[in-house]
């Protein structure tokens, strides 16, 4: 955790009583955890696309996969319905994740044909 994070730090300091604030860094507290939670969440399905990225890379298979992701998004949609989320975010959420993902796979793959190639020398 970074030494400098201010858990009360706000905009909203003079703006209103001790006990509203009381209130909303109590809140802020249960915010902070799971956005550390999420970041730790990506960083592991990070590791693991990583792989996917490198086995990918070794047997020539494309970066990206649209029939797993069609079949991805449609089944987080439906997760988001119903844990009462916005559908729509889900589908958007996880498409920017993928779209990162990719780009990472198209970047290990570049590695792979550049090693190849040199070796080929
Ligand atoms: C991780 C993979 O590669 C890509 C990224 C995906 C993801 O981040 O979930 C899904 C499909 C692929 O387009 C995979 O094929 O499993």
């Amino acid at each position: 955790m970074s030494a400098q994070y201010d858990p009360h730090a706000s905009s909203l300091a003079g703006s209103a009583e001790p006990a509203v604030l009381q209130e909303l860094y109590a809140i802020r507290g249960s915010i902070d955890n799971i956005d550390a939670s999420l970041v730790y969440l990506l960083a592991e399905r990070f590791k693991f696309t990583q792989r996917v990225g490198r086995l990918k890379a070794e047997h020539e298979l494309p970066p990206s996969d649209p029939g797993r992701e069609t079949a991805q998004i449609a089944r987080l949609r439906a997760l988001a319905e119903d844990a009462d989320l916005e559908p729509e975010f889900a589908a958007k959420f996880l498409n920017f994740v993928i779209a990162e993902v990719i780009r990472h796979h198209q970047a290990i793959a570049g590695e792979e044909h550049d090693g190849q190639a040199r070796h080929d020398d």
